[in-house]
């Protein structure tokens, strides 16, 4: 899809074309749809950065909330977005054995206690050793 065709997008198929780019909230995508017409793919994404740059605090924190857990029950359950499964089976999550699912749920589930918000990071940056690292370390 072309630059010209985003552009001529109606509101309805922006948001079914673009309503994932955060995960679970289309209302980003319907409100971004307000700002064309874009004038390159760089200016769509500083067009998503700057709508969440200025949400208030709270917002920020409910678009982490609606992230996901990493090998959590979506995962488990087969209910990821398509987005979420193919970033998370990248990092290799959709094999953990019995164990490292455990280990991950107790991290997680501390981790959401201490903060508020799920533990988030790029999935398909990382992979399955680095990912426990950095949430461990982000617990301290
Ligand atoms: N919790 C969390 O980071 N979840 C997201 N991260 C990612 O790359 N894919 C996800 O599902």
């Amino acid at each position: 899809m072309d630059l010209a065709s985003v552009n001529s997008l109606s509101y309805e198929d922006f948001v079914e074309v673009f309503g994932n780019v955060v995960e679970k909230c289309p209302i980003v995508a319907a409100a971004v749809w307000s700002r064309r017409p874009f004038s390159s793919l760089a200016d769509l994404e500083a067009s998503y950065n700057d709508f969440i740059d200025t949400l208030p605090e709270s917002g920020k924190e409910g678009i982490l909330r609606l992230h996901p857990d990493l090998a959590g029950r979506d995962l488990q359950g087969g209910t990821l977005t398509r987005e979420s499964r193919e970033e998370q089976g990248k990092a290799g999550l959709d094999t953990l054995t019995t164990l490292e699912v455990s280990r991950m749920a107790r991290l997680n589930t501390e981790y959401k206690g201490h903060f508020g918000f799920p533990f988030v990071i790029c999935a398909r940056m990382n992979d399955k050793v680095t990912i426990l690292r950095q949430l461990e370390e982000r617990l301290g």
